[in-house]
C-alpha cells in the first residue's frame, strides 16, 4: 500500500522550528480524538540511536540501517502529557529534545535514503479515525492527499524567543543569540535541502503564529477542518 489509508482523514501541520506545530497538533488530537504522528521524535531518534552506537551524522549507509530498524515503543499514560518514548530499552523522552539532538535530527534528515527508510512507518499512523501530523514534509511527501494541510510560520526572531523562554522555564542555561543562530542555520538546511526540503504544499493554509496566541491558531486550524467537514 503506497499511501496508507486513503479512507482515513489526515490534518498535516508543517513549519520551521518554534512555530509551534507540537504544541497545537497535541491541542488538535486532543479536541478532534484523533492519532498523533510526530515525525520529527523520528528523526531524532534516528539521530539519538546513531550517537548511542558511535555513528556519524554523515554515514548515510549505517543510518539508514538505523532508521530502518529503530526499536522504539510510543506509550500513551494517562494523566501525562507527554507521550513516553523508549529507544532500544531506555527512556529517551526528554533526551531526543535537547536542541543539539534536534540540530543532529536536522542533518539526517538531509539524506534522502533516511528519509525513505522512515516514509511507510510514518504512513502506517494514519489509522481511524484520523490522524494529525506534524513536522516538514507531512503535506508535500508524506500525505500529499490530507484533507487539510497547513504551514504553521513565525518569524525567526519570535520563534528563538519561544525556545529561550522554553529552556529557562526548564531551568537550564540558555543563550538567545546562539539560539537564533542555530535556528537559522536549522531553518535553511531544512529548507534547502533537495529532498523534501521545508516548504508549503501547493494547496496549504498559511498561517503566521508570529502574534497570534496558541488558542487562536487551534481555533483557526479547527475552523478550517469544520470548513472541510472534517467534524
Ligand atoms: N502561538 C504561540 N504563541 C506563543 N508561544 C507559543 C505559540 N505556539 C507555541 N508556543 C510556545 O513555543 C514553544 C515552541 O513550540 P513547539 O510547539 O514546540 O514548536 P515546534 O513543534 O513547531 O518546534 C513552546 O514553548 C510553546 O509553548
Ligand atoms: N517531517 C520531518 C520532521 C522533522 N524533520 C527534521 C528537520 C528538523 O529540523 C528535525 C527535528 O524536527 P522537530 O519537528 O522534532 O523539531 P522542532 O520541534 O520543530 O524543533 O527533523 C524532517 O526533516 N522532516
Amino acid at each position: 500500500m503506497s499511501h496508507s489509508n486513503r479512507s482515513v482523514s489526515v490534518i498535516t501541520v508543517d513549519g520551521p522550528s518554534g512555530s509551534g506545530k507540537g504544541t497545537v497538533c497535541r491541542l488538535l488530537a486532543e479536541a478532534l480524538g484523533w492519532n498523533l504522528l510526530d515525525s520529527g521524535a523520528l528523526y531524532r531518534l534516528t539521530a539519538l540511536a546513531a550517537s548511542h552506537h558511535g555513528v556519524a551524522m554523515d554515514n548515510e549507509e549505517a543510518l539508514v540501517v538505523l532508521a530502518a530498524h529503530l526499536d522504539v515503543q510510543f506509550n500513551v499514560n494517562e494523566g501525562e502529557e507527554d507521550v513516553q518514548i523508549i529507544l532500544e530499552g531506555e527512556e529517551v523522552t526528554q533526551a531526543i529534545r535537547s536542541e543539539s539532538v534536534g540540530n543532529d535530527a536536522s542533518v539526517v534528515a538531509a539524506l534522502g535514503a533516511v528519509r525513505k527508510a522512515l516514509l511507510e512507518r510514518q504512513r502506517a499512523f494514519a489509522e481511524v479515525p484520523g490522524l494529525i501530523a506534524d513536522g516538514r514534509d507531512m503535506g508535500t511527501v508524506v500525505f500529499p492527499e490530507a484533507a487539510l494541510k497547513v504551514y504553521l510560520d513565525a518569524s525567526v526572531e519570535e520563534r528563538a524567543r519561544r525556545r529561550y523562554n522554553q529552556l529557562i522555564n526548564k531551568g537550564l542555561d540558555a543563550s538567545l543569540e546562539t539560539i537564533l543562530a542555530d535556528l537559522q542555520a536549522r531553518d535553511a538546511r531544512d529548507k534547502n535541502r533537495s529532498v523534501a526540503p521545508l516548504k508549503p504544499a501547493d494547496d496549504a493554509v498559511i498561517l503566521d503564529s508570529t502574534i497570534m496566541t496558541i488558542e487562536e491558531v487551534l481555533d483557526a486550524i479547527l475552523e478550517e477542518a469544520r470548513h472541510r467537514g472534517l467534524r
